[in-house]
């Protein structure tokens, strides 16, 4: 039998027509079961509905993969281990059982490396492309180079994602150098001169592999228990001498370790060593851990977040943080936080790449957005159009990653000083809308993955010099452990210019009124010293505050050679007064963000519009309140800016022929309409139906149940706080990528009541208040036989004296045993398993360990 028909039998989920969450099988497929083979050397599941799934809200989701080729223990090897286990059954079914067999798995992951490589990756690009294009004018093209170039770089990133063994070592020490890093950050004095060379040194070595237990799942006590004996054997081990996994001892309840991964080689030398690191591919598939570098651990930490708060993580994909989040939204173990957490990333293909990574936690308390966190809308929280506020938020923000270093092969080629530059405007004008967000008496964390000054420190001094009566910094220093080594932020930096070709070098520059004017493209008023140093002339500061003003020293400096680790930056901010009550800014708007010619693009620009229209409303009210006479008042200024910005945009468009939607149109599009409609308002039928068919009982919070307006095909649950956000959702301007977690998904080939089926990633929440019509009690045995095959006639379960499924209505239903559940489909005749392949061999661990 072809794969074609597996396929469509086994969970139905491959040609979708315009069903966004996949479809169930068809009366048709339904039929074709009863011939279908299972092949020995797969799970007879194709796993297309995973990917189905993860498409969501409208557009099509391609995350990168990467494939291992490891040695996987079989289903047909997992079922025997539980049958000689539990049921002594072993030599009748080993005559039965199939071949074992090997196979290629592939799975998307390891969260934070995809962050920074990818960034950097994008980075590049943009620099390339700048680059590449003068050498065209030029005609100083080599096409020859460039290949060359790629081609090495491949090799490089192949040798440091351990895909291509044969590069020698010392080859790759001399590929770790680059002559501008070194001369940029010794210059830049970002450490004392004397300790210059040991943390240059330990950036050449490669980075210890960090973990987190996921501790929402509810099996992590017991993933934490395996680990420990894991690591107990390998103590024992005197060739591994340190190589195993220790306690990151300042992450909160010893969930977080570190281990000193070595060679590949080394690795397949050392069974033990060989079988940990699967453990650690397998446990990640299945959601109970989560790699994620230690330092980017911090942020989230320092936010804390508490169940009920409302959280907003702007700068989100691919969503390590985010997962780190809802972990403690959820901390009280509780399966619906009062509190939510938007997850918004600018970047769609990583926003649905976010999707993917949080399924894992199946949380109703998150909603993900695709949106420019420059221009972030204002929610409305009430019908009196008042905007809604956050508890906290998270500013990881886009920046040069030269933090990454350990870990980043490429980017000891590219990088450059002027990285940074780049950056510090976007990060600049990022951190202050988030300001504009966050709640008086909220927290907000900015975050970077970059040693460079321009980027932390110079950007955290501008916002808050503008801010300055409405935002401080917190003194985090007794919440951090004392087991996290880290350096105060600096109060003082330069900034540098690499010079231009030949005719003139490098130069630093501790003011901006030295910089040249051609040179006032990448060096921006924003990034000296001097534009915070005013606040030196307040006479009533004490002393101590005038040298670091703006406490600059609260915020954390994270070193590799500090705690072996990579590099971050970290500064903690609380809102002291709202924008009613003391100055929005001191100083007038000054960043220049349409001077990016992205963003002179009409829509953008029509963002921003809409943004200074809530600005001027702000700066109202404070001027009113403040009886600032007329002369003096900033009313319109920055509206007047936009309009000015507007019509020359307007000339752009019409010198270059170049035509662009209206906003109304753009959001009249389906993917950037607000597309949820509640449940009850409109189809209470629907919902009636549904309790019916499931007997979902009258405890199930079902006001809090949405579908998207257009199609109806899936309908999600959202926690009490995003259900609050959704009320007043007409009002709001966001591109919607997913939200909360999905229940129902509709199959168009089925007649209604059955026509929506279960999906897994929402039993959890369904299951206490369902009664026993569509919910199968099965023994182990029986679940791991389903497992193994995934589909039974009718016929073969009454041999195997199961008889219970006959009888009942065709349509969705769920097995369970002991605390596993699993959907499956029953149709005319048969009964087929309706979770994907990562999900089968899940269960099969957790039935195993049961
Ligand atoms: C450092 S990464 C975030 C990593 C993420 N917090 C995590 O822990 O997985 C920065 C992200 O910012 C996004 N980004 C860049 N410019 C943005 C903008 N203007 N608005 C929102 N997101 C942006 C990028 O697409 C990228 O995913």
């Amino acid at each position: 039998m072809s794969n074609q028909a597996t396929k469509g039998v086994s969970i139905g989920a491959g040609d979708s027509d315009d069903d966004e969450f996949g479809r169930i099988p068809s009366a048709a497929d339904v039929q074709k079961t009863n011939t279908v083979e299972i092949m020995p050397n797969q799970f007879g599941y194709d796993d297309s509905d995973e990917e189905e799934e993860t498409k969501d809200m409208g557009t099509d989701y391609d995350p990168p993969t990467r494939t291992y080729g490891i040695e996987e223990y079989t289903m047909s090897d997992a079922t025997m281990k539980l049958f000689e286990r539990e049921l002594g059954q072993t030599s009748q079914l080993r005559q039965e059982s199939k071949a074992p067999a090997k196979m290629m798995q592939t799975f998307s992951g390891q969260t934070t490396e995809t962050t920074t490589e990818t960034l950097t990756v994008g980075v590049e690009v943009q620099i390339n492309t700048n680059k590449q294009e003068k050498e065209e004018r030029k005609g100083r093209k080599h096409k020859k180079d460039k290949k060359w170039h790629d081609k090495k770089v491949k090799r490089e990133d192949d040798w440091a994602t351990g895909t291509n063994r044969k590069i020698d070592p010392n080859y790759i020490l001399e590929i770790k150098q680059n002559q501008e890093f070194e001369t940029y950050y010794r210059e830049a004095n970002i450490l004392p001169a004397e300790e210059f060379d040991k943390f240059y040194q330990i950036l050449k070595e490669p980075l210890d592999i960090c973990f987190r237990i996921n501790s929402v799942d509810k099996h992590f006590e017991k993933t934490q228990q395996e680990i420990e004996d894991l690591v107990q054997k390998m103590k024992g081990i005197d060739e591994l001498k340190d190589k195993y996994p220790k306690k990151l001892l300042w992450y909160p309840n010893n969930l977080a370790y570190t281990f000193n991964e070595c060679s590949r080689g080394e690795m397949r030398a050392n069974p033990l060593l060989k079988n940990f690191h699967q453990f650690l591919i397998l446990e990640t598939e299945m959601g109970r851990i989560f790699r994620q570098e230690a330092v980017s651990m911090i942020p989230v930490t320092l936010l804390n977040i508490e169940p009920h708060h409302s959280v907003i993580d702007v700068c989100a994909a691919p969503g390590s943080k985010t997962i780190q989040i809802l972990e403690q939204l959820h901390q009280a173990h509780e399966k619906i936080p009062k509190g939510f957490v938007i997850a918004n990333d600018t970047d769609q293909k990583r926003a649905y790449l976010l999707t993917h990574q949080a399924r894992r936690l199946n949380s109703s308390a998150l909603f993900i957005t695709n949106n420019d966190a420059r221009f972030l809308p204002y929610l409305k929280i009430d019908e009196h159009n008042n905007n809604m506020k956050f508890d906290r938020i998270l500013c990881d923000v886009p920046c040069s990653g030269d933090g990454t270093l350990r870990k980043n092969l490429a980017l000891w080629k590219n990088f450059n000083s002027h990285l940074g530059h780049s950056c510090h405007p976007l990060q600049l004008h990022i951190l202050e809308r988030a300001f504009q967000h966050l709640k008086k008496g909220g927290r907000l964390v900015y975050s970077t993955c970059s040693f460079n000054p321009i980027e932390n420190e110079a950007v955290v001094a501008a916002a808050l010099s503008r801010h300055i009566k409405q935002m401080e910094l917190v003194d985090v220093s007794k919440e951090v452990s004392p087991h996290l080594k880290y350096r105060p932020g600096l109060v003082n930096w330069r900034v540098y210019h690499r010079g231009k070709g030949k005719r003139e070098g490098p130069a630093w520059y501790e003011t901006y009124d030295k910089v040249p004017n051609y040179k006032r493209k990448v060096i921006k008023e924003t990034m000296f010293t001097d534009t915070y140093t005013m606040f030196n002339n307040e006479t009533d500061r004490p002393d101590d505050m005038k040298s670091d003003p703006l406490n600059l020293r609260r915020c954390l400096r994270l070193f590799p050679h500090d705690n072996n680790q990579g590099g971050f930056f970290v500064a903690v901010f609380t809102k002291v007064l709202d924008e009613h009550e003391g100055f929005i800014y001191d100083d007038m708007y000054q960043m220049n963000a349409w001077d990016d010619p992205r963003v002179k693009q009409k829509p953008i620009l029509d963002d921003i519009r809409e943004f200074a229209e809530e600005f001027e409303k702000d700066l109202k009210i404070h001027e009113e309140k403040n009886n600032v006479p007329q002369e003096l008042s900033q009313q319109n200024q920055i509206l007047s800016i936009v309009k000015d910005a507007q019509d020359q945009q307007k000339q752009a468009m019409k010198d270059s022929g170049i035509v662009f939607g209206k906003m109304s149109q753009i959001y009249d599009n389906k993917e950037h309409l607000f597309p949820f409609e509640k449940l009850l308002e409109t189809k209470q039928d629907l919902w009636v139906n549904l309790q019916l068919f499931y007997g979902i009982n009258a405890e199930f919070p079902c006001e809090n149940l949405y579908f998207q307006k257009d199609t109806t095909n899936c309908i999600a649950f959202v926690s009490e706080g995003l259900s609050q956000l959704m009320k007043c959702q007409r009002k709001h301007k966001l591109k919607v990528v997913n939200l909360g977690v999905k229940l129902f998904s509709k199959n168009r080939d089925i007649k209604s009541p059955g026509k929506y089926r279960l999906l897994q990633e929402g039993l959890e929440l369904l299951m206490p208040y369902m009664n026993d019509e569509r919910k199968i009690q099965v023994s182990k045995l029986l679940l791991a036989q389903f497992l193994d095959k995934i589909n039974f006639t009718f016929e073969e379960l009454r041999n195997m004296g199961h008889s219970q499924f006959e009888g009942k209505e065709p349509g969705s239903a769920v097995i369970t045993s002991g605390d596993l559940y699993v959907t499956i489909w029953i149709g005319v005749n048969n009964v087929s398993l309706m979770i994907g392949k990562e999900e089968i061999k899940s269960f099969k661990f957790l039935l195993i360990n049961q």
